[in-house]
């Protein structure tokens, strides 16, 4: 058995996107404000400095100040989990050590990227981070990005430590996430990451999902979580596919992150553009997010009954 209250890790948690003011710097007014209309949603927690959060396309000194801002906003009401994966394991170290004496639940991290490491190297790696706290930890897998595949022998390895609490894996394979599931045990998270696959995730294995599109519409993934938790699984199907149909659009866009920023700014959360090389949205995309969003605000509507 874990030491670690695994409860307030399942459920539906989102991979929060950065707030930047017109500048391009991280502006904490309004990262507090996006993150306080979220608390009000009935999610879970809150995944900060992932990909979605961009934490790889900034200083440590602007992820810390992302953290402080959110966790002074909502830090007692939602489960609060600092992504630290850095390339250096010194900058993973320290933002980790920071998170603990900021409050947040628990840190989570990548392989190191840029070298291609072998599975010895990223274990020290993690090794590193998980000894400079006592928080639990939660390894995020993600291979098509850092292009370290996780074995199920390095995971067992390290889900034999008490502070190792699961793993969110944004790998395309549900056969792999239930792998791991059967490895990592009962006392062993995993988290969905693909967004598309949320229902697909929990029905074969996931404990609940940390994603990115769910910061545009978190009352569609809890209707989907609400509905397979009642064992509806037709509607929490009907759901997801209309989830899918909105993701494929925002797929469509110069970069989903813009797109999604976008959206969050027609509905009074100003998080800035995504930050380059991520592409922003062009003016003459405009009228296709507006379309966008009113789709996705009637969803909501229907889905809240
Ligand atoms: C590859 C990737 O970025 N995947 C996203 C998804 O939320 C993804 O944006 C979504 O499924 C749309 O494809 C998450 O798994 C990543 C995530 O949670 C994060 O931002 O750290």
């Amino acid at each position: 058995m874990k030491s670690y209250n695994l409860e307030a890790f399942k459920g539906i948690i989102i991979a929060l996107y950065s707030s930047y003011d017109a500048e391009g710097n991280i502006d904490k007014e309004a990262a507090r404000k996006l993150a306080r209309h979220y608390a009000s949603t009935g999610v879970k927690g809150l995944y900060v400095g992932g990909s979605s959060g961009e934490g790889m396309l900034q200083s440590v000194e602007e992820r810390k100040q992302m953290l402080e801002a959110v966790i002074a906003e909502v830090g007692d009401e939602l489960t609060i989990i600092a992504h630290v994966g850095a390339p250096s394991t010194r900058d993973s170290v320290e933002l980790a050590v920071h998170a603990e004496l900021v409050g947040a639940h628990a840190v989570s991290a990548v392989p190191a990227i840029y070298y291609r490491l072998s599975p010895d190297s990223v274990e020290s790696h993690w090794q590193a981070i998980i000894d400079s706290t006592s928080l639990p930890f939660i390894i995020y897998h993600i291979p098509q990005t850092t292009g370290f595949q996780l074995s199920k022998s390095l995971l067992v390895k390290m889900a034999a430590q008490d502070k190792v609490i699961g793993v969110k894996i944004s790998a395309e394979s549900t056969f792999e996430l239930q792998q791991f599931k059967a490895a990592g045990g009962n006392d062993f998270l995993v988290l969905n990451g693909p967004d598309e696959q949320y229902l697909a995730g929990r029905s074969i294995g996931a404990d609940g999902g940390i994603g990115g599109t769910y910061g545009v519409m978190p009352e569609l993934f809890l209707k989907v979580e609400q509905c397979y938790g009642q064992g509806d699984m037709a509607e929490a199907q009907k759901w997801q596919f209309i989830i899918n149909d909105l993701i494929v659009e925002l797929l469509s866009f110069p970069s989903l992150y813009g797109a999604c920023k976008a959206i969050l700014s027609l509905r009074g959360f100003e998080t800035g553009q995504p930050r380059m090389p991520l592409l922003p949205i062009e003016a003459s995309d405009q009228d296709r997010v507006k379309a966008l969003n009113n789709r996705i605000l009637d969803y909501i509507l229907e889905a809240k009954g």
